[in-house]
Parts: C-alpha cells; structure tokens; sequence
C-alpha cells in the first residue's frame, strides 16, 4: 500500500510534500531564546519530554499540522520549526519531540538546547506520571543556579481517556506546583485550540523571561541636541506613542499575511 524507505521510516505522500514545499531543518544548535533586532523575531526552543507513549509525537504533530497521527516511528528524534504569532508577535517556534529509551538519559542534548520544556504524561497511565517527577528534577538541577529561569509546563495528555483515568487533576496540579511550573490537561485528538494554547503559552513565558533579564541599557538625554532635533523637525512626522503601538502591531499582522506558517516535518508520521 505505502512504499517505505531504507531505514524502514514510514514517508507519507503528505510528509514528502512538506519536506519539499518547507525544506529541512535538522536538530539545531542554537541555545539561547534571543530577539533578533532586524527582523524582531523570537526564537523559543522547546523541549517535549517525557516517557514513551506519553504522547509526545501526537501533540507536537498535533500543534503544526491541527491533525492528530496514529503511527509514527518512536526512536525517531527530530526537531520542527513553525512561525507562530504570538500576542501579535512573530515567533519562531522549535519544538524537539525528544525520544529517550528509558527515562532522561544523556539529555545534555536538549537541556543544553532549549530554553522551555514540556513534561508529557498520559493521564489513563500512572507510571507516566510517575516518570515526570525524573524529568522535573533533571530540568531543575539542570537550571539551578542559571539566571534565566525556563518556564516548564506539566502537560497531561490522552483527556478523551477519561474514564480509563489514573491520574487525577489534583494530583497533576500539586506536582506542578511543587515543582513550580504550569499545569494543563489536553488531548492530542481533541480540538486543537487547548494544544495551541499549551505550546503558545510555553513561548509567552520564554519571551517574558528573556525580556527580564534584558540588560538594561542606560538612557542618555542631551538637552542640547533635542533642543535642536525638536525645532528642526516636522512634528506631524514624529508618531507619538500610541501610533508607534499601532505601527508595531499593524507590522505584525501584515508579516502574518504576507508569509504563511512556515513548518517543516522530517519525522516518518503517518499522517491521514
Ligand atoms: N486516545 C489518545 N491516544 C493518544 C493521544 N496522544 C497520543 N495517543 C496515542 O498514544 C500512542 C503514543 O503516542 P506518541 O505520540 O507516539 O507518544 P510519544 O510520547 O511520542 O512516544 P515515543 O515516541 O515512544 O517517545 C500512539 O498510539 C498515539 O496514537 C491522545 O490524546 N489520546
């Protein structure tokens, strides 16, 4: 029915059309959440953790594409970049759907790498839940000491499993609040709002976190030169500062329309 490559990874006639409509972007190596100042895009790197079929694949496939997968290969470790609006700000979205074998071991590759985690666990499988307090305390140590602080969320995925449920709500909000971090419950099946929303509020709180710890740049005011600018300027071109707001926010619309999400798949899902 469905031809396989030589890794016997799974290509859907939908993943080849994306891989040749958005080209390719293998796990990268950029490290830090950072505005870059001429284009005024954030980058936000999230990290998807947590243990085998948690999920994980489902929501991230979930969150680029609005469809949920069923088959996909589970060794596979890959990372997907999607332009993604924001509060009326262009951010560019990386998200590793990671693939540890047996809990987080050798992790440096995405501790070092992201700047916001996700801790998958599927709320109809207790062990699940379980295996996130590992993951918590690795991001934890991992972070301690660090300046920055990284958002993490507790996601707990698989809701339309309700009534196979193991994991009570409480129980997923008071680990989270132990650990300090955003809890949500979701299902990758679902409607596809409540997934968008974990994944945006993840780059919200990244870019709050970055704008903290911004260095604060000193402010020089020469009276003499705005003595000078001030006469010699034509005052209907100076915005004032709710036109500089409205400018700002029309340039982002604008971005959103010109360019269409881009988004680039290379994991082998099955995708009907
Ligand atoms: N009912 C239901 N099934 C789900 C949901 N999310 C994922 N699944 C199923 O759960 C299984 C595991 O999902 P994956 O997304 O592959 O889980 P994973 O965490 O990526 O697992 P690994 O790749 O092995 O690390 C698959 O059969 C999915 O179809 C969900 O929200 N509801």
């Amino acid at each position: 029915m469905f031809e396989e490559n030589k890794s016997d990874i799974y290509i859907s006639p939908f993943r080849q059309r994306m891989s040749s409509m958005f080209g390719k972007s293998r796990s990268c190596s950029v490290v830090n959440l950072s505005t870059i100042p001429d284009r005024g895009v954030n980058e936000c790197n999230i990290a998807m953790l947590g243990c085998r079929g948690s999920g994980k694949s489902a929501l991230t496939v979930k969150f680029l594409t609005k469809r949920f997968i069923s088959e996909y290969d589970p060794n596979l470790e890959d990372t997907y970049t999607s332009e993604e609006i924001v509060d009326q700000q262009p951010v560019l979205l990386k998200v590793m759907d990671t693939a540890d074998q047996d809990g987080p071991v050798n992790c440096e590759r995405y501790l070092n790498w992201a700047n916001a985690f996700i801790v998958v666990y599927s709320i109809d499988n207790r062990r699940s839940f379980e295996a996130c307090r590992l993951y918590l305390d690795t991001v934890s140590i991992h972070t301690k000491g660090v300046q920055q602080e990284y958002p993490v969320i507790l996601l707990g995925n698989k809701l339309d499993m309700e009534r196979y449920r193991q994991v009570s709500k409480s129980d997923g909000l008071s680990l989270a609040s132990k650990y300090g971090c955003l809890f949500y419950e979701v299902s990758a099946c679902l409607d596809f709002d409540s997934v968008q929303r974990v994944f945006h509020e993840a780059a919200r709180e990244a870019r709050r976190e970055t704008e903290r710890n911004l260095p604060v740049r000193p402010l020089f005011i020469s009276e003499e030169k705005a003595v000078v600018s001030l006469s010699s300027a034509n005052y209907k071109e100076l915005p004032s500062v709710a036109q500089a707001k409205v400018i700002t926010v029309k340039s982002s619309r604008a971005q959103s329309k010109r360019r269409a999400p881009t988004l680039t798949l290379l994991k082998g899902f099955k995708i009907f």
